[in-house]
């Protein structure tokens, strides 16, 4: 468990001492991610008992919850699902780093047997948010609550409404950058302290 980053990356989203007692979201991730790992196994009886474990675990997160992450959906760490109920993930979704959920959100198809969305890095989903078909998010996109999503999105778009529309567009900040520009504030910041003292 604790050597999984992905896991990590997610407690480090939750940012809470004990998750577990604070938001039942968390146990929908966590099993999320004992599947993940059960299915990365080698074949055998272990594995076979652990996955019959593992869709004991799920039925009954899902069910209590209301949150369904199934593990073949791809999810990369760092995944932050703010409150619970009615959030459904499709099996065939990717979702990339750093995204954060919220109650009601849907990440599916648009018609049976059709295809789910890839989703990039550090995406935003406002409460009830549905993002359907096989529809492209770009890194760094807002999308509104209770936006319907069918259309693709450029990195950085902000998307509100039922079918969505884009209102802003941002530069997706690259986390290194942003780390500079970060270090650069504080050094101008520093910078101005002294020359105030000086004054
Ligand atoms: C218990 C809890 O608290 S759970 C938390 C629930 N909260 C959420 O889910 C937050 C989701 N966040 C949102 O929906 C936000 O409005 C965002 C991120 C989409 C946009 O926020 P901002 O960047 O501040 O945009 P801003 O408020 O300036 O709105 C831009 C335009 O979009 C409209 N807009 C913003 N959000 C929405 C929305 N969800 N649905 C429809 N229109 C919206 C605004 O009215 C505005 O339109 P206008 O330019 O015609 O006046
Ligand atoms: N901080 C929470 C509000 O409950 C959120 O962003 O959803």
């Amino acid at each position: 468990m604790r050597r999984d980053p992905e896991w990590a990356a997610d407690l480090r989203r939750y940012g809470l001492r004990r998750p577990f007692l604070k938001e039942q979201s968390i146990w929908a991730v966590a099993v999320y991610r004992f599947g993940r790992r059960v299915d990365a196994r080698r074949e055998g009886v272990a594995k076979q008992l652990l996955t019959a474990g593992y869709w004991l675990a799920f039925r009954l997160v899902e069910t209590v919850v209301g949150v369904s992450l199934p593990k073949a959906a791809h999810i990369g760490g760092g995944l932050r699902i703010w409150h619970f109920g009615g959030v459904f993930v499709h099996p065939g979704a990717v979702i990339g780093r750093n995204c954060t959920l919220r109650q009601g959100v849907t990440i599916g198809n648009r018609h049976e047997g059709g295809p789910a969305p890839v989703i990039g890095d550090d995406v935003e989903f406002g409460a009830y948010a549905q993002v359907l078909g096989g529809v492209r998010i770009g890194k760094g996109c807002r999308i509104g609550a209770l936006a319907v999503v069918l259309c693709d999105l450029p990195d950085g778009a902000t998307a509100v409404g039922a079918p969505a529309r884009i209102v802003a567009t941002r530069a997706a900040p690259c986390p290194v950058a942003q780390q500079e520009a970060q270090q650069e504030a504080e050094h101008v910041a520093d910078v101005e302290l002294v020359v105030e003292g000086e004054r």
